[in-house]
């Protein structure tokens, strides 16, 4: 079974309090675009989890947040067959944009199906959290609010047709390191999450753009500056805004212009401070997973 793991991006990001748990409490607005990853998922005979990547860096044993959600499923349900998975990662990784928790939730979705266990997306979003706190949301897909500690989800009207330019330096981020840093009591400036919410009810591209704001900009940024090179350059560029999504480095750039998207990709590309530049659009399909 072939399945797409789409990654995402934060419109806006709000952090409201540290929790007593080290987690903390946020107001995010998330978009799934269409750049994605693909997992092969086959029922084998013999018991266990076998992945193969082509990313030699990354894990295949139980690091893997795949395995992490595959085998919670299967625990449960007391399968007693075994999968094996192909991932081929195309979403960069430890950049913001929930590439591991994407794979999780489609690897969820696959086991779901492949054994037959019969739960809704809803049933497997409440088991999801335990994998991480971007996996709900990533089972859930499209435009939507995400509180607590990102796990409590409502869908929104869908984010206007555009599109996306991503653009990720060369420097990979922990989400726990940056988490950590962050000092939730001395925020200077909050984004206006409820301005963006509104936005979107009007389903006004530029409202939604003059509110994005993301309070961990104000750690990573600081650690590597060539993430505000990139938002000026996508600025300057006819970007309606740029921002850095969710713990960073990538910075994502929203237009509502192919030419001029098309135009600063190119000029991106060419000053090589990006590693991974990519042009794509906001995925509001919702719904089947495939
Ligand atoms: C920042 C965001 C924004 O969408 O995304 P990424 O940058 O990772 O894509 C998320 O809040 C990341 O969610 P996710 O990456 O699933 O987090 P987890 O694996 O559950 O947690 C990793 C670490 O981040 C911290 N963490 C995570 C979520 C949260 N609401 N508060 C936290 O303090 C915790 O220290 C935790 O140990
Ligand atoms: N399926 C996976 N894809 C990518 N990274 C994974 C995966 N499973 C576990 N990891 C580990 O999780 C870390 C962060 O992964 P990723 O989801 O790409 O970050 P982010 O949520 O910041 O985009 C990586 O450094 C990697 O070692």
């Amino acid at each position: 079974m072939r399945l797409r793991a789409l990654a995402k991006i934060n419109l806006g990001l709000d952090v409201v309090r540290k929790r007593e748990d080290g987690y903390h409490e946020v107001r995010m607005i998330m978009q799934t675009i269409n750049m994605y990853d693909q997992l092969e998922i086959d029922i084998k005979e013999e018991p266990g989890i076998s992945i193969t990547t082509n990313l030699p860096f990354i894990p295949t044993n139980e690091n893997n947040l795949v395995y992490k959600a595959a085998q919670l499923l299967m625990d449960e349900f007391k399968v007693k067959k075994g999968i094996t998975v192909d991932l081929q990662k195309f979403i960069p990784v430890a950049a913001g944009m929930a590439g591991g928790s994407s794979d999780a939730a489609a690897a969820m979705i696959g086991v779901n199906r492949l054994f037959g266990l019969g739960l809704t997306v809803r049933e497997l979003m409440e088991r999801s959290v335990k994998v991480g706190a971007d996996v709900p949301y990533c089972l859930l897909r499209g435009t939507a609010l995400a509180e607590g500690i990102g796990e409590k989800l409502r869908a929104l009207p869908p984010c206007p047709d555009c599109y996306v330019l991503i653009g990720k330096p060369p420097v990979s981020v922990s989400t726990k390191f940056v988490y950590e840093k962050l000092d939730a009591s001395e925020i200077a400036e909050h984004p206006e999450i409820d301005r963006m919410l509104e936005g979107l009810q009007w389903h006004n591209l530029n409202r939604i753009a003059e509110h994005m704001g993301n309070v961990l900009e104000s750690v990573t940024i600081p650690a590597y500056p060539v993430i505000e090179e990139i938002k000026q350059h996508m600025k300057d560029h006819g970007a309606v805004n740029a921002m850095m999504s969710g713990s960073g480095p990538t910075v994502f750039g929203l237009f509502d212009d192919k030419a001029a998207a098309e135009q600063a990709c190119e000029a991106l590309r060419e000053t090589k401070i990006a590693r991974t530049v990519f042009l794509t659009t906001v995925f509001n399909n919702g719904g089947r997973h495939r």
